[in-house]
């Protein structure tokens, strides 16, 4: 089972890189929609200020009680002030008092309700945005540097680690909230005295500070579970990917164990941080408790307010000590969830700037009607030492077969991918029809093409949802079951349970991979394309199957379409019109079939001769084996 290279694991974050990444962030979260990250906000610190609103409000209701004799009396607050806070000159009633106490809980009921409705639209819809936006940068990048990344750490990218970019916002919003609701409270206490303001933001901030020892550890944490979530997510795709050769060997036991070590690994680390995260909320805790009493003893002894004074103060405290400790544990959290926001920044960027020059706005390109050239070719593949293709030329004429022929390596794939656009050589010229295709018509020619590969693509669904998938537009079943017929999968079809209706499976796993490759051409058949690749498209077929698609493809290329044919297998490239034999990415032969067949060392005939087809030629039109 081969496992592609892990990518390298970045360092936890630094204080510095974890700012920066915070506001980049909020910079994304404000990218979100017009204000909606303001509103959010707003929302947010409003219930948060709201909070304790009602029961506040019981103060002068029982403080009613306490003035009444037990009748409904009267509450008369008359002109208080409390530093340079003037209270309103008053007096309400006990049953208007409880109706506005209970009017206020509804009211606030109903406001926390559409608060949070907001606050995770917003979320969501910063979330999607991210992963949109990785999708894209993913569809959009060069097709040879996306075929070398691992396809575990993207799916892990934009499943796994954008949920934990929700929870990233989400504490990056309370943070904010956090702060603003700070600021609001100091203001108060400012009002009633400004040493005393002093004095806690004093504590607070010590407090704080006190703490970095348990925010490092968080960020190292946040970084440890994000290496162990993908060592899994690795661990289970590998698994999957090659379930039956590791059953087949009795293997399986060695990925369960990976699999369990690495569960316990992040067990250990998460009681690690559940551990050091209790400690440092407690000592927290103690320390503002602490803090507390101090100030409690300093405002009488050392400031000498009143006890009006001391109460009001104390209310405030009580509202700014939760937010410094919120302060403390929020920070914590997003710590451990940022690294999972920087990976998939660092990736989107990534392959931003790997974007594929062809990517943006399609030329058109004419239907094809002549010929495929390439113009002296050489491209060679990132930190590979060897030239895949070194000033290779070929002509595929429209509406002919013509086979790549070569041992495994020559380069036969990289001339296909080329054909189609999908890689760009670094130097000599694609035309189709004389039309040297720049990067935007690169892509307005892939709307021509179409590719069967050894390992085709089908999706979870039934043989008519895949054969579909690749149409234009609706299909009749006569039109389908023609293809079917073409690609020589229609009797299997028709024995098929349900038909065209059944379903088969995870990628096609409830059909055998002759049945996966016939489908597969099926569908390519369906979509008509103007240039057909088929490369390696009929290697799990038996040679009558491949005789009856051989036929099948000649007269799709006499219908219009053209196609190039890659196979080891003589079957699928004897009834070429025009075959070129590769080596090292040159070519060193190319002509007719029994042109080739004419010459005794060639690789054509060698190939022939070595299937038993010595004494064949190859074949003409309309001939069966
Ligand atoms: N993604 C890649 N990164 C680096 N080198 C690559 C990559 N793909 C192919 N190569 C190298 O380029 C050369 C040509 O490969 P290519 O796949 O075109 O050969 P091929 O003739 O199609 O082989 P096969 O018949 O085995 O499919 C080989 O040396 C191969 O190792």
């Amino acid at each position: 089972m081969t496992r592609a290279p892990a990518p390298p694991q970045p360092e936890p974050l630094a204080p510095g890189e974890a700012l920066r990444n915070a506001l980049s962030l909020i910079r994304e979260l404000r990218a979100t929609g017009a204000g909606r990250f303001w509103i959010a906000l707003v929302l947010l610190v409003l219930g948060s200020l709201t909070e304790g609103l009602s029961v506040l409000l019981l103060l002068p209701v029982l403080h009613l009680l306490s003035q009444s004799d037990g009748g409904l009396g009267r509450i008369e607050l008359g002109q208080h002030h409390i530093g340079a806070l003037n209270l309103p000159d008053w007096s309400i009633g006990l049953p208007t008092l409880l109706l506005i106490f209970v009017g206020l809980a509804v009211f606030q009921m109903l406001f926390n309700r559409g608060k949070s409705v907001y606050l995770s639209d917003v979320l969501l819809d910063f979330t999607n945005r991210q992963r949109l936006s990785l999708f894209r940068a993913l569809s959009k990048a060069r097709w040879d540097r996306v075929s070398r990344m691992s396809g575990a750490e993207l799916e892990h990218a934009l499943t796994g680690e954008i949920e934990r970019i929700y929870m990233c916002a989400f504490y990056v919003l309370s943070i904010l909230q956090a702060m603003i609701g700070l600021a609001i409270y100091l203001a108060v206490c400012l009002a009633i005295s400004w040493p005393m303001t002093l004095i806690t933001l004093g504590f607070g901030t010590v407090a704080l500070l006190v703490m970095r020892p348990f925010r490092r550890r968080a960020a190292r944490f946040g970084h440890r579970l994000q290496s162990r979530r993908m060592e899994q997510f690795r661990t289970v795709a590998d698994f999957l990917g090659g379930l039956k050769s590791a059953r087949a060997s009795n293997r399986e036991a060695r990925h369960l164990d990976a699999f369990a070590a690495s569960l316990d690994q992040t067990k250990h680390d998460t009681r690690e941080f559940t551990r050091s995260n209790a400690t440092g909320s407690g000592l927290f805790q103690l320390s503002l408790t602490t803090g507390a009493a101090a100030f409690i003893f300093l405002a009488i002894t050392w400031a000498g307010l009143d006890l009006t004074r001391i109460v009001a103060l104390l209310l405030v405290a009580m509202r700014i000590a939760p937010r410094f400790l919120g302060l403390q544990g929020q920070a914590q959290q997003l710590l451990v969830s940022l690294p999972a926001w920087r990976h998939v920044r660092t990736l989107s960027r990534k392959l931003t700037a790997a974007q594929d020059d062809s990517a943006g706005e399609a030329t058109h390109v004419p239907p094809l009607a002549r010929s495929i050239q390439l113009q002296d070719v050489s491209y060679s593949y990132e930190d590979s030492a060897r030239a895949a293709l070194d000033g290779l030329s070929l002509t595929i004429r429209a509406g002919e077969v013509t086979a790549l022929i070569g041992a495994s390596g020559s380069g036969k794939s990289t001339v296909a991918d080329l054909l189609m656009g999908l890689i760009r050589a670094q130097s000599g010229t694609l035309s189709v029809d004389g039309t040297v295709l720049d990067a935007k018509a690169l892509r307005g020619w892939r709307e021509q093409t179409a590719y069967v590969a050894q390992e085709s693509f089908l999706i979870h669904g039934s043989v008519r949802a895949n054969l579909e998938g690749g149409a234009h537009g609706q299909l009749a079943d006569t039109e389908i079951w023609h293809a079917l017929e073409m690609a020589n999968a229609d009797a299997f079809v028709r024995e098929l349970p349900e038909g065209l209706e059944t379903r088969i499976g995870d990628r096609g796993v409830l059909l055998s991979g002759g049945q996966r490759q016939r489908i597969a051409l099926a569908a390519a058949f369906l979509r008509k394309p103007a240039f057909l690749v088929l490369d390696e498209a009929t290697s799990a077929l038996d040679w009558q199957a491949q005789d009856c698609i051989a036929h099948s493809v000649k007269r799709i290329a006499r219908s219009g379409t053209t196609v190039v044919t890659i196979a080891h297998r003589p079957s699928m490239v004897r009834f070429a019109d025009h075959i070129y034999a590769l080596k090292d990415g040159r070519v060193v032969e190319d002509g007719r079939g029994p042109e080739l067949m004419a010459r005794p060392d060639g690789t054509f005939r060698l190939m022939l001769q070595h299937e038993g087809y010595e004494n064949v030629v190859p074949l003409k039109t309309g001939e069966s084996h």
